[in-house]
Protein backbone atom coordinates (compact mmCIF):
# COMPACT_ATOMS: atom_id res chain seq x y z
CA UNK A 1 0.00 0.00 0.00
CA UNK A 2 1.59 3.61 -0.81
CA UNK A 3 1.34 6.60 0.91
CA UNK A 4 -1.51 7.85 -1.27
CA UNK A 5 -3.53 4.67 -1.07
CA UNK A 6 -3.47 5.13 2.99
CA UNK A 7 -4.58 8.88 2.61
CA UNK A 8 -7.21 7.96 -0.03
CA UNK A 9 -8.67 5.08 2.66
CA UNK A 10 -8.33 7.58 5.49
CA UNK A 11 -10.26 10.31 3.26
CA UNK A 12 -13.57 8.35 2.33
CA UNK A 13 -13.85 7.61 5.83
CA UNK A 14 -13.22 11.20 6.91
CA UNK A 15 -15.72 12.71 4.25
CA UNK A 16 -18.22 9.98 5.17
CA UNK A 17 -18.07 11.75 8.68
CA UNK A 18 -18.55 14.93 7.94
CA UNK A 19 -21.46 13.88 5.95
CA UNK A 20 -23.57 13.72 8.93
CA UNK A 21 -22.91 16.56 10.37
CA UNK A 22 -22.64 19.18 7.92
CA UNK A 23 -25.26 18.52 4.94
CA UNK A 24 -24.56 19.90 1.37
CA UNK A 25 -27.51 21.94 2.03
CA UNK A 26 -26.07 23.67 4.63
CA UNK A 27 -22.68 24.13 3.08
CA UNK A 28 -24.19 25.56 -0.10
CA UNK A 29 -25.74 28.58 2.42
CA UNK A 30 -22.32 29.08 3.86
CA UNK A 31 -21.63 33.13 3.12
CA UNK A 32 -18.88 32.93 1.07
CA UNK A 33 -20.72 30.05 -1.18
CA UNK A 34 -21.96 32.91 -3.35
CA UNK A 35 -18.72 34.40 -3.85
CA UNK A 36 -17.67 35.45 -7.46
CA UNK A 37 -14.46 33.45 -7.65
CA UNK A 38 -11.13 34.93 -9.60
CA UNK A 39 -9.45 32.48 -12.47
CA UNK A 40 -5.83 30.82 -10.99
CA UNK A 41 -4.74 29.67 -14.70
CA UNK A 42 -5.54 32.96 -15.72
CA UNK A 43 -3.75 34.58 -12.65
CA UNK A 44 -0.86 32.37 -13.79
CA UNK A 45 -0.60 33.44 -17.39
CA UNK A 46 -0.91 36.84 -16.59
CA UNK A 47 1.80 37.48 -13.04
CA UNK A 48 4.40 35.47 -11.77
CA UNK A 49 3.14 31.81 -12.30
CA UNK A 50 4.00 31.04 -8.47
CA UNK A 51 1.39 28.73 -6.54
CA UNK A 52 2.95 29.33 -3.34
CA UNK A 53 2.12 26.51 -0.72
CA UNK A 54 0.85 26.55 2.80
CA UNK A 55 2.11 23.57 4.10
CA UNK A 56 3.34 22.34 8.08
CA UNK A 57 4.39 18.86 7.52
CA UNK A 58 3.92 16.38 5.24
CA UNK A 59 4.71 12.25 4.88
CA UNK A 60 7.99 13.12 3.25
CA UNK A 61 8.78 15.75 6.12
CA UNK A 62 7.23 15.31 9.77
CA UNK A 63 8.11 19.12 10.47
CA UNK A 64 8.42 21.74 8.08
CA UNK A 65 6.86 25.09 9.84
CA UNK A 66 4.55 24.61 12.87
CA UNK A 67 5.17 28.56 13.92
CA UNK A 68 3.38 30.53 11.77
CA UNK A 69 -0.21 32.33 11.30
CA UNK A 70 -1.60 31.31 8.14
CA UNK A 71 -2.99 34.43 7.73
CA UNK A 72 0.67 36.01 7.66
CA UNK A 73 2.06 33.42 5.52
CA UNK A 74 -0.81 34.20 2.96
CA UNK A 75 -0.54 38.32 3.30
CA UNK A 76 2.98 37.26 2.71
CA UNK A 77 2.44 35.63 -0.56
CA UNK A 78 0.31 37.47 -1.72
CA UNK A 79 2.60 41.05 -1.52
CA UNK A 80 5.46 39.26 -2.94
CA UNK A 81 3.89 38.77 -6.14
CA UNK A 82 2.97 34.85 -5.79
CA UNK A 83 -0.05 34.11 -8.88
CA UNK A 84 -2.36 32.22 -6.10
CA UNK A 85 -1.73 30.88 -2.87
CA UNK A 86 -2.18 26.46 -2.17
CA UNK A 87 -3.44 25.54 1.27
CA UNK A 88 -3.17 22.15 2.63
CA UNK A 89 -6.21 21.15 3.97
CA UNK A 90 -5.73 17.72 4.91
CA UNK A 91 -5.48 17.36 9.07
CA UNK A 92 -3.72 14.20 9.54
CA UNK A 93 -1.16 13.76 7.09
CA UNK A 94 -0.14 17.70 6.31
CA UNK A 95 -1.25 19.51 9.65
CA UNK A 96 -3.73 21.77 7.68
CA UNK A 97 -7.59 22.26 7.77
CA UNK A 98 -10.48 24.21 6.38
CA UNK A 99 -9.80 26.60 9.02
CA UNK A 100 -6.69 27.30 7.02
CA UNK A 101 -8.43 28.32 4.01
CA UNK A 102 -11.51 30.22 5.69
CA UNK A 103 -8.27 32.65 7.56
CA UNK A 104 -6.39 32.88 3.85
CA UNK A 105 -9.38 33.88 2.03
CA UNK A 106 -10.08 36.26 4.87
CA UNK A 107 -6.38 37.86 4.76
CA UNK A 108 -5.88 37.75 0.69
CA UNK A 109 -7.58 38.76 -2.72
CA UNK A 110 -5.55 36.62 -4.95
CA UNK A 111 -6.74 33.21 -5.87
CA UNK A 112 -7.05 30.41 -3.58
CA UNK A 113 -6.08 26.61 -4.21
CA UNK A 114 -7.90 24.05 -1.79
CA UNK A 115 -5.04 21.61 -1.90
CA UNK A 116 -6.74 18.11 -0.62
CA UNK A 117 -7.52 14.49 -1.46
CA UNK A 118 -10.23 15.01 -3.20
CA UNK A 119 -12.55 11.37 -3.79
CA UNK A 120 -16.07 12.64 -3.26
CA UNK A 121 -18.49 16.20 -4.76
CA UNK A 122 -19.05 16.94 -1.29
CA UNK A 123 -15.57 18.10 -0.24
CA UNK A 124 -15.42 20.63 -4.11
CA UNK A 125 -18.96 22.03 -1.98
CA UNK A 126 -16.69 22.43 0.88
CA UNK A 127 -13.98 24.19 -0.85
CA UNK A 128 -16.47 26.58 -2.33
CA UNK A 129 -18.13 27.39 0.65
CA UNK A 130 -14.58 28.44 2.55
CA UNK A 131 -13.57 30.21 -0.63
CA UNK A 132 -10.96 28.87 -2.75
CA UNK A 133 -10.97 29.84 -6.60
CA UNK A 134 -9.78 26.11 -7.53
CA UNK A 135 -9.42 22.43 -6.85
CA UNK A 136 -6.57 20.04 -7.08
CA UNK A 137 -7.61 16.68 -8.50
CA UNK A 138 -5.01 13.60 -8.69
CA UNK A 139 -4.79 11.51 -11.23
CA UNK A 140 -3.48 8.81 -9.41
CA UNK A 141 -6.41 8.52 -7.18
CA UNK A 142 -9.20 8.82 -9.64
CA UNK A 143 -10.70 7.14 -12.38
CA UNK A 144 -10.74 8.71 -15.28
CA UNK A 145 -15.28 9.12 -15.05
CA UNK A 146 -14.22 10.88 -11.57
CA UNK A 147 -11.90 13.57 -13.08
CA UNK A 148 -15.03 14.07 -15.78
CA UNK A 149 -17.49 14.15 -13.48
CA UNK A 150 -15.56 16.33 -10.28
CA UNK A 151 -14.10 19.09 -12.79
CA UNK A 152 -17.51 19.22 -14.25
CA UNK A 153 -18.71 19.88 -10.92
CA UNK A 154 -16.30 22.57 -9.48
CA UNK A 155 -16.68 23.92 -13.23
CA UNK A 156 -20.26 24.33 -12.51
CA UNK A 157 -19.31 26.17 -9.58
CA UNK A 158 -16.78 28.15 -11.57
CA UNK A 159 -14.15 26.54 -9.09
CA UNK A 160 -11.04 26.22 -11.82
CA UNK A 161 -9.53 22.69 -11.88
CA UNK A 162 -6.07 21.64 -11.64
CA UNK A 163 -5.10 17.76 -12.48
CA UNK A 164 -2.40 16.01 -11.58
CA UNK A 165 -0.06 13.46 -12.85
CA UNK A 166 3.24 11.33 -11.86
CA UNK A 167 3.33 9.24 -15.11
CA UNK A 168 2.13 9.32 -18.74
CA UNK A 169 -0.76 7.33 -18.33
CA UNK A 170 -2.01 9.59 -15.34
CA UNK A 171 -1.34 12.45 -17.29
CA UNK A 172 -3.24 11.23 -20.59
CA UNK A 173 -6.45 9.98 -18.49
CA UNK A 174 -6.49 13.80 -17.22
CA UNK A 175 -6.80 15.21 -20.36
CA UNK A 176 -10.32 16.64 -20.28
CA UNK A 177 -11.94 19.60 -20.98
CA UNK A 178 -13.27 20.44 -18.04
CA UNK A 179 -9.90 21.00 -16.48
CA UNK A 180 -7.62 23.92 -16.88
CA UNK A 181 -4.74 23.33 -15.58
CA UNK A 182 -2.56 20.15 -16.10
CA UNK A 183 0.22 19.69 -13.52
CA UNK A 184 2.97 16.93 -13.12
CA UNK A 185 4.29 16.38 -9.90
CA UNK A 186 7.87 15.76 -9.58
CA UNK A 187 7.85 13.70 -6.07
CA UNK A 188 8.03 10.14 -6.59
CA UNK A 189 5.04 8.79 -3.81
CA UNK A 190 7.06 5.29 -3.49
CA UNK A 191 10.45 7.00 -2.67
CA UNK A 192 9.45 10.87 -1.70
CA UNK A 193 12.91 11.58 -4.28
CA UNK A 194 12.05 14.47 -6.47
CA UNK A 195 13.42 15.27 -10.07
CA UNK A 196 12.21 18.18 -12.44
CA UNK A 197 12.91 16.32 -15.44
CA UNK A 198 9.22 14.30 -14.41
CA UNK A 199 7.97 17.89 -16.09
CA UNK A 200 10.48 17.67 -18.65
CA UNK A 201 9.38 14.02 -19.54
CA UNK A 202 6.12 14.09 -19.44
CA UNK A 203 5.05 17.81 -20.75
CA UNK A 204 5.40 16.62 -24.27
CA UNK A 205 1.89 14.70 -23.70
CA UNK A 206 0.12 18.27 -22.70
CA UNK A 207 -1.92 19.30 -25.72
CA UNK A 208 -1.38 23.41 -25.69
CA UNK A 209 -4.77 24.52 -24.74
CA UNK A 210 -3.94 23.38 -21.24
CA UNK A 211 -2.30 26.29 -18.43
CA UNK A 212 0.92 23.86 -17.87
CA UNK A 213 2.01 23.89 -14.19
CA UNK A 214 5.16 22.06 -12.78
CA UNK A 215 4.73 21.18 -8.91
CA UNK A 216 6.99 19.83 -6.12
CA UNK A 217 10.52 19.91 -5.75
CA UNK A 218 11.41 23.48 -7.36
CA UNK A 219 14.23 24.65 -4.67
CA UNK A 220 15.72 27.56 -7.00
CA UNK A 221 15.19 30.35 -9.77
CA UNK A 222 17.26 28.25 -12.28
CA UNK A 223 15.11 25.24 -12.04
CA UNK A 224 12.15 28.10 -13.33
CA UNK A 225 14.21 29.17 -16.27
CA UNK A 226 14.86 25.52 -16.86
CA UNK A 227 10.96 24.50 -17.57
CA UNK A 228 10.04 27.89 -18.69
CA UNK A 229 10.94 26.91 -22.50
CA UNK A 230 9.07 23.69 -21.91
CA UNK A 231 5.80 25.83 -21.72
CA UNK A 232 5.12 25.99 -18.11
CA UNK A 233 3.48 28.71 -16.55
CA UNK A 234 2.94 27.79 -13.26
CA UNK A 235 5.02 26.62 -10.46
CA UNK A 236 3.96 25.08 -7.34
CA UNK A 237 6.25 25.67 -4.27
CA UNK A 238 6.04 24.55 -0.98
CA UNK A 239 8.50 23.83 1.36
CA UNK A 240 11.26 26.04 -0.27
CA UNK A 241 8.97 29.12 1.17
CA UNK A 242 7.39 27.10 4.47
CA UNK A 243 10.78 25.94 5.61
CA UNK A 244 12.14 30.01 6.60
CA UNK A 245 11.28 31.88 9.38
CA UNK A 246 9.56 34.02 6.62
CA UNK A 247 7.79 32.70 3.84
CA UNK A 248 6.37 36.06 2.45
CA UNK A 249 9.87 37.63 2.49
CA UNK A 250 11.40 34.14 0.86
CA UNK A 251 9.01 34.46 -2.09
CA UNK A 252 9.24 38.15 -2.34
CA UNK A 253 13.09 37.79 -2.91
CA UNK A 254 12.95 34.68 -5.29
CA UNK A 255 9.82 36.11 -7.49
CA UNK A 256 12.15 39.39 -7.69
CA UNK A 257 14.57 37.17 -9.29
CA UNK A 258 12.28 35.93 -11.94
O1 LIG B 1 4.88 16.45 0.08
C1 LIG B 1 4.71 15.24 0.31
O2 LIG B 1 5.47 14.57 1.03
C2 LIG B 1 3.53 14.52 -0.28
C3 LIG B 1 3.37 13.17 0.01
C4 LIG B 1 2.28 12.49 -0.50
C5 LIG B 1 1.35 13.14 -1.28
C6 LIG B 1 1.51 14.49 -1.58
C7 LIG B 1 2.59 15.18 -1.08
N1 LIG B 1 2.76 16.52 -1.31
C8 LIG B 1 1.79 17.35 -1.92
C9 LIG B 1 2.37 18.24 -2.93
O3 LIG B 1 2.04 18.06 -4.06
C10 LIG B 1 3.36 19.27 -2.51
O4 LIG B 1 3.02 19.76 -1.24
C11 LIG B 1 3.48 20.47 -3.46
O5 LIG B 1 3.63 20.10 -4.77
C12 LIG B 1 4.69 21.33 -3.03
O6 LIG B 1 5.85 20.54 -3.01
P1 LIG B 1 7.21 21.08 -2.37
O7 LIG B 1 7.54 22.38 -3.02
O8 LIG B 1 8.23 20.05 -2.67
O9 LIG B 1 6.97 21.26 -0.91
Amino acid sequence: MTILDKIIADKHKEVALKKQLISTRQLEQYPLFDRETSSLAKALQQGSGIIAEHKRRSPSKSVINHSLSVQDVARGYETAGASGMSVLTDGKYFGGSLDDLLLARAATHFPLLRKEFIVDEYQILEAKAHGADAILLIAASLTKEEIVSFSAFAKALHLDVLCESHNKEELLKSIVPTVDMLGINNRNLKTFEVSIQTSKDLVTFIPDDFVKVSESGISNVSAIKELQPYGFEGFLIGENFMKTDNPGESATTFIQQL
